[in-house]
């Protein structure tokens, strides 16, 4: 792992009227890192990524994602980053290949790119025969594996997943992470909310948010020594109640 940090910000918050969603978070990110971001509902998570992404402005505080200011270059940053929302955003009423096909147009890539990736893609993620099937058919956690690779599509250095394994059982949650590492160790760095602390586990560091503020960050086996905890199950229960 590269000591390039790709993610880096002071202070960062977001106010709704009196109300702090976000409170003057800080920390960075390094290439090539999976980075664990918790926090129970309603912590700020979802609004901590939509500012990171260059979904909403701050209300204050500063930094870089991708080399580019989130309070001034958001477009930049959105060139150059994936993100894959919970109700991920594939077309059920396209085909597996025009749902890669619409979202390579969207990123700019050129026919020839576009047709190169697809049966990448396909292929890679073992959907060739089904590439003409509607999005609709497929397993859930198909289509999650299938969501993944296209908000890669562009090669961004960094991918955001806000809880992309929801609903879906362990081995299936365990494939996508399967996924996760292939990207991770081609040099792209994964952002990743998680309710699942098992996949918290899997993180190389973890932050944890407890109404807007960041908590705790560290590894996870760090984590678990500072808190006296078993596993990151209690590290949590004993933070974020
Ligand atoms: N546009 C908004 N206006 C006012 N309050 C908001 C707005 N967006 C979010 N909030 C509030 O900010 C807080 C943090 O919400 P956020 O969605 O970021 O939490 P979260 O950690 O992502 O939760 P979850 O895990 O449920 O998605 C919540 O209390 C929410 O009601």
């Amino acid at each position: 792992m590269r000591n390039d940090k790709v993610i880096q910000v002071e202070a960062l918050t977001k106010q709704f009227g009196d109300f702090k969603a976000v409170d003057h978070i800080s920390f960075h990110v390094e290439k090539g890192e999976i980075f664990g971001f918790l926090g129970a509902n309603g912590a700020g998570k979802t609004t901590a990524m939509r500012m990171l992404t260059g979904l909403s402005k701050p209300s204050s505080g500063k930094g870089t994602v991708a080399g580019f200011d989130v309070l001034k270059e958001s477009e930049r940053i959105k060139e150059r980053i994936g993100y894959m929302s919970q109700k991920f955003s594939l077309y059920e009423d396209l085909t597996v290949k025009e749902n890669i096909r619409f979202y390579g147009g969207i990123y700019g890539l050129s026919k020839n790119q576009i047709e190169i990736k697809t049966s990448q893609i396909l292929q890679e993620l073992n959907l060739s025969e089904v590439g003409s099937k509607l999005v609709r058919s497929l397993p859930l956690g198909w289509k999650q594996r299938l969501a993944f690779a296209v908000s890669m599509v562009h090669d961004p250095e960094i991918v955001f997943l806000d809880e992309p394994t929801g609903g879906v059982d362990p081995n299936v949650r365990r494939q996508f992470w399967e996924a996760i590492y292939q990207a991770a160790e081609l040099g792209r760095t994964i952002f990743v909310t998680t309710h699942y602390m098992d996949e918290a586990e899997y993180c190389d560091r973890v932050s944890i948010m407890v109404s807007g503020k960041i908590e705790a960050l560290d590894t996870p086996d760090n984590l678990k020594e500072t808190f006296k905890a078993e596993s990151m199950d209690e590290v949590f229960l004993k933070l974020a109640r």
